[in-house]
């Protein structure tokens, strides 16, 4: 499957040097066609974690950018963050089998990466691995997906007994 990805890349302070390394990385990525980083952009730029995730969240919500990768101390509060935006689905995976299934179940588009929690070469691994990986809207998972977006947009539904 060829891909054309717009990536929109945010971090901390804590997230700066990876996320860089990371950006670094999907600019000479030939699935990649645009990155967009967010910032921060250096050590005196002390925006927080909801300041960049909530920016870059909204971004992909609005279809500015297909998918984000955020980076904080522990990816956490990243993800957190990127959750509160309606449409956006967002996780901390440090391991390849959570990469996969955080798109292949649960159609994450932001991958929230722990800058403490990670090394470097693992973290360009996963997100390489990422890349090539695409939710697919006839799987089983979809409909698993789907109540979860109608609850976002208030439709309730059948999670409410089980
Ligand atoms: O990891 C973070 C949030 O999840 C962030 O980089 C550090 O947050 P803090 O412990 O509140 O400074």
């Amino acid at each position: 499957m060829t891909h054309a990805w717009r990536i929109v890349v945010g971090a901390d302070d804590a997230g700066l040097q990876l996320k860089d390394l990371i950006a670094d990385t999907l600019r000479t990525d030939g699935r990649v066609v645009d990155v967009s980083d967010l910032g921060v952009h250096d050590s005196e730029d002390h925006r927080t974690y909801p300041d960049v995730g909530l920016a870059a969240a909204e971004a992909v919500a609005r279809g500015d950018a297909d998918r984000a990768v955020l980076v904080c101390g522990t990816g956490i509060g990243m993800a957190i963050a990127a959750n509160k935006v309606p449409g956006v689905r967002a996780t901390v995976a440090h391991d390849s089998y959570s990469v996969q299934r955080s798109v292949l179940s649960n159609d994450c588009q932001v991958l929230a990466l722990g800058a403490r929690v990670v090394g470097p070469e693992l973290a360009r691994l996963l997100v390489s691995e990422w890349l090539d990986l695409q939710f697919d809207t006839a799987s089983a998972s979809a409909s698993k997906v789907a109540i979860i977006s109608r609850f976002e947009a208030g439709e309730g539904g059948e999670h409410v007994h089980s």
